[in-house]
């Protein structure tokens, strides 16, 4: 049997990258004869172990087929004739379809190390369309690559536009999605990803109301360009890509991609408190409502994502009045309940006399 390092480990070793995980494959083997060299078998689809020692995956060359629309079938054919080519064959990118063999020399039967030169993300074959996740794969390298000069080759483009107008990302099942939209958020350049997106017409069935809305997309990249600058969490991140949408779009949006709850709500409140924040002259009134209407008495983390976040939209919140919020959130959150108590209040008196002193301690910053 011979054994390969393949996928993007080799690509990122070829550009200096640090490598972090490395795939195998192994070409010329049975799964008798790994399971008898001590690989422990994962994988039920196909024939994948696990290392013995290093815990790395060992794969055997296999080629798939898709059956069917949707990302459900693919018929994998994986035994010891199957060829290191073979295997390379079946991959999405030229870059990712490289494989090193011991000694270091690189097999390369794409020219991936052309593209690698000439800064060019290509499909491997036309075997590219019968995956659609691809296609945000495609626009995930763009963002990772962007700043060494990388973009999707002009034919690539064009398949990818071709799926998108067979309707192949409606297709897509929305975790598979939201993984793919979770990563790109943490790319180094997570706007690269949706203006990919939006050149394939990908966008339209992601997030329509930024795609057929040429000023909710800047404006939804420069707040998401701001919040990766600042790298702030992927819930801030989610909520600035979807600021531009109402209310009731995010959620609609939120429960399509199955974001998880911390990204749907901080992309609420974004929306619900930004008009808040850029009024002119802040009442203490109106930060008293901010403060109840963000929770941020019981969720002071999530307060401070939230304030993280409006200061990222363009014309959000400024350095000053945001300084002021955090401190007088502080101020007020220690307001002392049990001295309260100890002057005689309970119920629902306890409740209003907080509110009083939080109040008095806001008006302190605010007018
Ligand atoms: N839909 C997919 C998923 C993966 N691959 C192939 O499987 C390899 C490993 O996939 P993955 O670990 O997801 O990506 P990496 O390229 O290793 O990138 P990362 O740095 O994000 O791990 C890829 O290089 C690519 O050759 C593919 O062709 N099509």
């Amino acid at each position: 049997m011979n054994i390969y390092l393949v996928g993007g480990a080799v690509r990122d070793k070829l550009l200096n990258l640090p490598v972090k995980d490395r795939d195998w494959v192994v070409v010329g083997a049975t799964p008798d004869e790994m399971l008898a060299q001590g690989y422990k078998q994962v994988g039920a689809d196909f024939p994948v172990f696990l290392h013995p020692q290093s815990h790395e995956e060992y794969a055997l060359a296999r080629t798939e087929r898709k059956q069917g629309r949707g990302y459900h079938g693919f018929s994998v054919y994986s035994a010891p004739d199957v060829t290191l080519e073979d295997d390379l064959k079946r991959r999405d990118l030229t870059i990712n379809a490289m494989a090193m063999a011991d000694d270091g020399s690189v097999v390369d039967p794409f020219n991936g190390q052309q593209d690698l030169e000439n800064r060019q993300l290509r499909h491997v074959s036309e075997a590219f369309a019968e995956d659609p996740l691809r296609i945000l794969r495609a626009a995930r390298f763009a963002a990772r690559f962007h700043h060494l000069g990388f973009r999707v080759a002009d034919d690539t483009m064009a398949l990818m536009r071709s799926m998108v107008a067979d309707g192949e990302v409606r297709d897509l099942v929305p975790e598979r999605v939201w993984q793919e939209v979770q990563r790109a958020l943490h790319e180094v350049t997570p706007v690269t990803f949706f203006e990919v997106l939006r050149k394939c017409g990908a966008l339209r069935d992601l997030i329509p109301e930024l795609a057929d809305d040429e000023a909710a997309f800047e404006t939804a990249m420069a707040a998401l360009a701001s919040a990766a600058d600042q790298d702030l969490a992927t819930e801030c991140r989610c909520a600035a890509l979807l600021h531009p949408l109402s209310p009731a779009q995010v959620l609609d949006r939120a429960a399509a991609l199955k974001a998880p709850n911390d990204c749907r709500d901080l992309s609420r409140l974004v929306v619900e408190l930004a008009p808040v924040t850029r009024e002119p002259s802040l009442t203490s009134e109106r930060v008293l409502e901010l403060f109840n209407q963000a929770d941020a008495w019981r969720r002071p983390e999530r307060f401070g994502l939230l304030l993280e976040t409006l200061a990222c939209l363009p014309d959000g919140l400024d350095p000053d009045t945001r300084n002021k919020l955090e401190q007088a959130m502080e101020e007020a959150r220690s307001v002392d309940a049990r001295s309260l108590m100890a002057q005689g209040f309970k119920g629902k008196e306890l409740g209003e006399a907080i509110g009083r002193e939080r109040f008095r301690i806001i008006g302190r910053l605010f007018g």
